[in-house]
């Protein structure tokens, strides 16, 4: 079917740079040239980029107060007034150890529980609405940090995003956190804006996969992609009848990830890495493996610690044959560059018994978890960050130019993202 006029409204941001203006351009071409009309295939075909979506630029931050793994048992117990626990604080010092995590970043301190004691017993004393309202302020201020870093780094004014994806688990909200860093980073009223809430641990993998769409299907497009997680939702007293709120003050931290994607780079835009191909599996018979309920005390998070990581491993090879195989590559796993997401240091030793990875190869998997603790989605863009900042350094000898992205979540699912390094080691960019 022939349009009569081109479908301004398709891309309405009328005065929004960055070649989002380019397929109104074509079909303008078209008409000027006296071809007519354009039909709605060439419309379409014009709209998609030359070129796969790359990362452009990347941005973190945390909470100005860390915590080391070391010393958290004391502060948790007495913070909570749990001293009187010895037996359990003695358990959670050993599970700190097991975890893989030498500090964390949290923006709830001593001072703001003892503001809070409603915080240490929701079952009795419902404390959900105290919580979301620290994170109503708390994680878009955050979240703008670490993005107001990515859109330095990428050199552009942040008037020339065009879509914003933002992804948290730490909230509930609306207008949400997308809404709030339009204001907050100045980004234009029509940035076309995606909110994705409550997606657990694979949220940020989720995010990049919706901004290579969004980048692909919309020559031009710069998509900020923004990540941010804050713990208070999940605050608790030790329990001795529930594992899991040892689990859950041991093992997450508190941050933020932004990246800016867009394909066909620009001059002066330094891709880091392209992003190839996407995928995402649910496996079989583990709907109750990792699961997150949002209750009136506040969230309530459960994870099968023993299932999870042999579940992981028992799929993550048919995940990576699933991606990899279509683009003509095989099981050479050591031939590849790796960015899983670091649940724990168990996920990531099932992950590397399984596919035999050589002991660097999670070595930016495991400083991350080693450095900030899961921060939820928060975590594979500080992974890619990681894997980045070694490769301009140089430390990554024969850094592999192609890799995964590996993250897991509730459901069970398994993101799989297939990478292409733009960076060489040393600094330097290269396109392919
Ligand atoms: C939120 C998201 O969407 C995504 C996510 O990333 S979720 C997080 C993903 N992470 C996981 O699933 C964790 C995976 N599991 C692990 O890391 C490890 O199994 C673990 C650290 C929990 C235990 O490590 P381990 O080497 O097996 O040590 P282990 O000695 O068995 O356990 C340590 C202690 O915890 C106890 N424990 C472990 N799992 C337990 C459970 N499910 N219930 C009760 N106690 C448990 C053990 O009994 C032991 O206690 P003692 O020291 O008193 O003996």
């Amino acid at each position: 079917m022939a349009l009569s006029k081109p479908p301004a409204t398709a891309t309405s941001n009328s005065s929004v740079t960055a070649g989002s203006n380019s397929n109104l351009q074509v079909v303008a071409d078209r008409e000027t040239m006296g071809s007519g009309p354009a039909n709605v295939r060439d419309i379409c075909r014009a709209r998609r980029s030359d070129g796969p979506a790359a990362v452009l630029a990347i941005g973190t931050a945390n909470p100005a107060t860390c915590v080391l793994q070391d010393d958290f048992p004391d502060l948790y117990f007495r913070a909570t007034k749990s001293e009187h626990l010895v037996g359990l604080k003695e358990k959670f010092k050993r599970l700190c150890q097991k975890l893989g995590v030498q500090k964390r970043y949290l923006h709830h301190t001593e001072e703001l529980i003892r503001a809070h004691p409603e915080f240490l017993d929701p079952a009795q004393t419902p404390s959900l609405d105290e919580r979301l309202d620290i994170a109503k302020t708390a994680v878009p201020e955050l979240a703008a940090v670490a993005s107001r870093k990515a859109i330095a780094e990428w050199g552009r004014a942040a008037t020339d995003i065009t879509h914003l994806v933002v992804t948290t688990n730490s909230g509930a909200h609306i207008p949400g956190v997308d809404a709030r860093l339009v204001p907050l980073l100045g980004l234009r009223p029509t940035v076309r804006r995606t909110m994705l809430y409550l997606n657990g641990c694979f949220a940020g993998a989720a995010a990049l996969r919706v901004a290579k769409d969004l980048a692909e299907n919309n020559r031009g497009a710069r998509v900020l992609v923004v990540c941010a997680e804050l713990t208070v939702l999940l605050f608790t007293r030790p329990d001795e009848r529930d594992f899991m709120t040892l689990m859950n003050q041991g093992l997450f931290g508190d941050g933020a990830g932004a990246a800016v994607v867009g394909a066909d780079p620009a001059a002066g835009e330094r891709p880091l890495f392209e992003i190839v191909s996407t995928a995402q599996a649910i496996v079989p018979g583990s709907e109750d493996a990792i699961s997150i309920n949002v209750t009136k005390g506040c969230y309530v998070g459960h994870i099968s610690t023993r299932e999870v990581p042999v579940l992981i491993g028992g799929t993550v090879e048919r995940c990576l044959l699933d991606a990899l195989e279509p683009l003509g590559m095989g099981a050479e796993w050591n031939d590849l560059f790796w960015n899983v997401h670091p649940g724990s240091a168990a996920i990531l030793d099932e992950v590397d018994a399984v596919l035999r990875l050589r002991p660097e190869k999670l070595a930016a998997s495991r400083r991350v978890l080693s450095e900030y603790g899961n921060m939820f989605g928060v975590t594979v863009i500080f992974v890619l960050d990681e894997l980045r900042r070694r490769m301009e350094k140089g430390e990554e000898e024969g850094m592999p130019e192609w890799g995964v992205m590996l993250a897991f979540g509730p459901g069970l699912t398994v993101e799989t993202m297939v990478l292409h390094r733009c960076v060489e080691q040393g600094g330097g960019r290269r396109r392919s």
